[in-house]
């Protein structure tokens, strides 16, 4: 059957106590870690420090999304903390081949995002250097925001792609994703899904991570 990944967005969990936060999502397949560094978004958040304590303290796979600047240089250091992957953005890399190359050199997995006014050709040449492709579903920067439906062209687009070429690269989505629209981004094409607010803001986060599996799944006659 085919397989869906949920990673919840720690960007909507309650940062004074981030360790309770990830005990309450213990039956995610990832923990998605959102990097911001007030400059390539208007946000801050966390750093290298924060992702290597994340990796020593608990066994889910990182899912790290660098929204910094000058990811040539930083994005390295992130696989060396323990990231299973670490996702760059294309707008925010010199070379995202040399930087896809030196992440797979240092273990984790490479990925790459698109903000959402940045067109799939981007992807043409360099797609294969990449384990997973990330269409961001909002405008990157908060939590919370509403899910642009206009982004699932572009995830039926990559998609189509890969089943041409038979690609094994994951199809990721990130913003505004919850129950109600999960399973439109799973027939786009997607098949990770990042929830930040959907999760964290539910009484029963774990419930909620199989409620987001099972409504992606319906799609599936
Ligand atoms: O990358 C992000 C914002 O830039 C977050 O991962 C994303 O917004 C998740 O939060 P929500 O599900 O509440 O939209």
């Amino acid at each position: 059957m085919k397989r869906f990944w949920v990673a919840p967005s720690i960007l909507s969990a309650d940062p004074l106590n981030l360790a309770a936060e990830l005990d309450r999502i213990s039956a995610a397949d990832a923990v998605h870690v959102d990097i911001m560094d007030n400059h390539f978004v208007p946000n801050l958040t966390w750093g290298l420090p924060t992702v290597e304590a994340l990796a020593r303290s608990q066994k889910l796979p990182l899912d790290v999304h660098l929204m910094i600047s000058d990811q040539d240089r930083l994005a390295p250091a992130y696989a060396e903390a323990g990231s299973e992957s670490v996702t760059v953005h294309f707008e925010a890399c010199q070379d995202p081949v040399k930087v896809a190359r030196e992440i797979r050199r240092l273990g984790a997995r490479p990925a790459i995002a698109l903000k959402p006014a940045t067109p799939v050709s981007v992807l043409d040449q360099i797609l294969t250097e990449f384990d997973m492709v990330l269409v961001m579903t909002v405008e990157p920067g908060f939590g919370g925001q509403s899910f642009m439906p206009e982004m699932l062209a572009k995830v039926r687009q990559i998609r189509s792609r890969l089943a041409r070429e038979n690609l094994d690269i994951r199809l990721q989505v990130d913003g505004g994703v919850k129950a109600d629209n999960i399973a439109l981004a799973a027939e786009a094409g997607a098949d990770f899904f990042v929830a930040g607010s959907a999760v964290f803001g539910s009484d029963s986060p774990g419930l909620e991570i199989s409620r987001l599996r099972e409504a992606a799944r319906a799609h599936i006659h």
